[in-house]
Formats: structure tokens, sequence, C-alpha cells
């Protein structure tokens, strides 16, 4: 698969700061690529030399390959850009907004669910109505590489699961994207690939399904009886009892161990109650990033 985006050593200063210290990143055609981290960790700096709004201080950076400062008349024709804040003229309305921009806004603002506020002024839009705006313009021109800098930012379950919809339909058909949020649940369910920044420094990177497999699974469930963590059958994992009676088994080998444990509980006849057997989360991944930091 080609690369759309190649990052080596990148680095950008903002005065004596230095706000990215040295990064590679790879982007392949027709993924969603998730940059995560704390905040101040250099996404929006990294996305912002990405999207060619800003000189890198050192290394390269090419995108659908050109260098994007560079050549920003590639990158604007090409891509699609979602800023964090958009500064929209508050007077016009949507559709008004919309025929600036281009002629055929397809049927964007159906998707986003906003064709019933054409002919609202933006200044009266809602926080999220105003966010699937931005997101419908950055649409228009059908690009292939779309730039979205925290998208469902104050977005309601129904508008975020909306957005996601929409992402996923432009995946299905080729389109490559970039995607820097703060709900790790949109990542996990979006990225084929991501990277977490800290501090400048990318500290985890890989494909959504190594970065996940990288860390234990866990079995949780509620100790039977009164019985203590010795009447329980060998397991790969490491066993937590809570003082509450909760017991919880953390395992690199998760099929195995719940196969015994359930084996073990069908032959004596307890009832595991409050069970949950789960891969880890990138919450998980994110949390020993930082404890590692
Ligand atoms: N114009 C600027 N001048 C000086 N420092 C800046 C400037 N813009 C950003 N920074 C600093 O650079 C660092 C990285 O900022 P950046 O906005 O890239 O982080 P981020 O990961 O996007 O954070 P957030 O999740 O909060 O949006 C921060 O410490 C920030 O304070």
């Amino acid at each position: 698969m080609r690369n759309v985006i190649e990052v080596t050593g990148l680095r950008c200063r903002y005065g004596d700061f230095e706000a990215v210290r040295g990064i590679d990143l790879e982007v392949a055609e027709g993924e969603l690529f998730a940059l995560l981290g704390t905040n101040g960790a250099g996404k929006t700096t990294t996305m912002e030399t990405l999207e060619g709004l800003r000189a890198p201080s050192a290394g390269t950076v090419r995108v659908l390959g050109v260098d994007p400062f560079a050549d920003r008349d590639t990158i604007r024709a090409r891509a699609g850009i979602m800023l964090q804040e958009s500064g929209f003229p508050a007077d016009l309305t949507v559709a008004e907004m919309v025929r600036l921009w281009s002629r055929d806004a397809g049927d964007a603002l159906d998707r986003l669910d906003l064709a019933h506020r054409r002919d609202v002024r933006i200044k009266q839009l809602s926080g999220g109505e105003r966010r699937r705006l931005d997101l419908v313009l950055a649409l228009l021109g059908r690009p292939e590489l779309l730039f979205l800098d925290e998208p469902t930012t104050g977005l309601d379950p129904e508008s975020r699961r909306r957005t996601w919809d929409v992402v996923r339909g432009l995946l299905a058909e080729g389109t490559t994207v970039v995607l820097t949020t703060h709900y790790l649940e949109e990542a996990e369910s979006l990225a084929h690939r991501l990277a977490i920044m800290d501090r400048g420094a990318v500290a985890v990177s890989g494909t959504l399904v190594d970065v996940l497999a990288a860390q234990p699974a866990r079995i949780v469930f509620d100790m039977p009886g009164r019985l203590g963590v010795e009447a329980l059958p060998m397991l790969a994992g490491d066993v937590v009892h809570e003082p509450s009676g909760r017991v919880e088994v953390r395992t690199r080998e998760l099929q195995d161990d719940l196969g015994v444990l359930l084996a073990w509980a069908d032959r004596e006849g307890h009832r595991l109650s409050r069970l949950v057997a789960t891969h880890a989360s990138l919450a998980d991944v994110f949390h020993r990033t930082k404890e590692a930091a």
C-alpha cells in the first residue's frame, strides 16, 4: 500500500520551546490514522505541519508526494481540513457558507443532519451543529485525504455516532483520514493505525490490533460464595482479589484462562456473577503510557 504521508525526524519549535521533538510517522493510503496524546503533547502542531500551515524546524514531511508547506496548492486541492477551531463569518447562513466553498454540497448536509438548518445563520447554530458544518465544509470537493482535528468535541452521543458513520463511509470509498481526538473509544472504533504522543515525542505507535495486543487482557467477576482466591484453578494471568469480593485476572492468555475458569465454575457448580472478559482498551494503553512517562 502506498504511503500518503511520510514524516521523518519532525521537529517544531515555538521560539525556545520545542513542541515536537523528532517524530516519525507513516500513513498508508485508505487507512485511518489516529494521533492521540495528552493536552499539549504536540498533536495540533504536528497536524498543522502535515496540513502545510506550518514549516517544520527540522525533519522531512511528505504529504501526497509533496512538501506540504512548499506546495500548499496541491494540499489545498486534494486534502480536506477540519481545524480544531474555525472562524466562520457568523452572519452567513449554512447554505450561503456551503455555496461560498463549492457549488455542490452533495448530500453532505443531509448526511450530517444539517439540511433542515440550511437557512439558519452560523452564529445561531449550536456548538455541535457548527462542528458538523466544519466537517461538511472539509468534505466539499471530495478530498482524497482528510485531516480531522477533534471532530466530535462537543457533539452529543447520537451526533458523534452519525459522524463516525460518515467517516466509515469515507474510508470505504478509499479516503485516507488523519484524526486527532481525546475520545479514546472514537480512535478504538475507527483507527487502523495510531500514535500516542507525549510531550512532543511518540510514546506508542502501531496498528490498533498490535497496540492493544501488547497489553494484558482482563477477566473480572464476583468471587462465588465466600471462597478465597486459593479456590481458583491455576491461571496464566495475575489474580487480584478486591476486598469487595471482585476478582480481576490480568492475562496475556485471555482465551485459555477464560476456558479454565469457566470449566472450573461449571464443575464446581458456581455462578460467576457480573463476569466480564475483555481485551485491553486504548484507555488502558493510554494510562500505561502516562504511568511510564
Ligand atoms: N503559538 C505557540 N506559541 C508557543 N507555544 C505554543 C504555541 N502553540 C502551541 N504551543 C505549545 O506547544 C505545545 C504543543 O501544543 P499543541 O497544541 O500542538 O498540543 P496538542 O497535543 O494539540 O494539545 P491539545 O490536546 O491540548 O489540543 C504545548 O505545550 C503548547 O503550549
